[in-house]
């Protein structure tokens, strides 16, 4: 891998006492879809959380096309391509989809407010036009005027995603993207998560299914109590062992697909 676009070095975090992340090292190039995956409690939100700069760690570094995050506070990581998806950051009901996808683009703009203005400006304009356009090729025009609150909730998944597309990331974090869908929900959303890659954003996913983690991620990091105890193809952790064992058996038939 040339230079990796997310750096993760020797990261450690640890809460009053218990270590939650014990000397990660992930590397995640670009253009790259990358699964952190493990049991229960294995440390991966709070890895996404240092990510993001919602906690800061102990010690160790993270970078983002060489440039060291951890002084960063989190509002700002987006303006430097990291956007995350799915967790704690809901669609407003009372809003329709294309005024929230256009949300997602206030880190380019007056902050949010000035996003729902009905502007006549040059750039709110532009803004609006890429909003439409970046519903249209997910295939959600059918639904820009539709209020959130009214959408079935794969659809609304798939808006979150055009939303953090609005700023241009990187990199996109996505936790657990498949919880609460249904089958075809999961197909849809697998099918927009490839466009998004064949556009050239970078993808880290937590996820617990394989079947899905096969379907999208080229590689897949196995954390076990804050540790990586394996990493590879989807296919290739699947016959490790100490994934087999870390899972208690569970892992086999859910790789089965990858
Ligand atoms: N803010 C916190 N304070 C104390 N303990 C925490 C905090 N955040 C996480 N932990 C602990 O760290 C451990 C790892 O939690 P984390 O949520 O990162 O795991 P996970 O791999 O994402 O699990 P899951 O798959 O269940 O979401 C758990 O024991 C959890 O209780």
């Amino acid at each position: 891998m040339s230079a990796p676009l997310l750096d993760i070095r020797g990261l450690r975090k640890s809460f009053g006492g218990l270590d939650v992340v014990r000397g990660l090292d992930l590397q995640v190039g670009a253009g790259e879809r990358v699964a952190l995956i493990g049991p229960n409690g294995a440390g991966k939100t709070t890895v996404f959380n240092l990510i993001n700069g919602y906690y800061a760690p102990d010690t160790g570094e993270i970078r983002l096309a060489g440039l060291d995050l951890v002084p960063i506070a989190p509002r700002r990581r987006i303006r430097h391509g990291l956007a995350r998806s799915f967790q704690n950051i809901r669609l407003i009901g009372h809003l329709t989809v294309l005024e929230n996808v256009l949300l997602g683009a206030h880190v380019h703009a007056g902050g949010p407010l000035a996003m729902l203005l009905p502007m006549a400006l040059g750039r709110g304009r532009a803004l609006r036009e890429e909003a439409r356009a970046r519903l249209a090729e997910a295939g959600l025009s059918n639904h820009a005027g539709s209020l959130a609150a009214g959408l079935a909730y794969g659809l609304r998944k798939r808006v979150e995603v055009v939303r953090a597309l609005m700023a241009r990331p990187r990199l996109l974090l996505l936790d657990e993207p498949c919880a609460g869908l249904n089958t075809q929900e999961r197909s849809a959303l697998l099918a927009e998560l490839h466009r998004v890659a064949e556009g050239g954003v970078t993808l880290l996913v937590v996820e617990h299914d394989m079947h899905f983690v096969g379907g999208l991620c080229q590689r897949a990091a196995v954390l076990n109590f804050g540790e990586k105890i394996a990493e590879g193809t989807p296919a290739e952790i699947a016959r490790e062992p100490a994934v087999i064992e870390a899972y208690l058996g569970h892992a086999p038939e859910r790789y089965a697909h990858a």
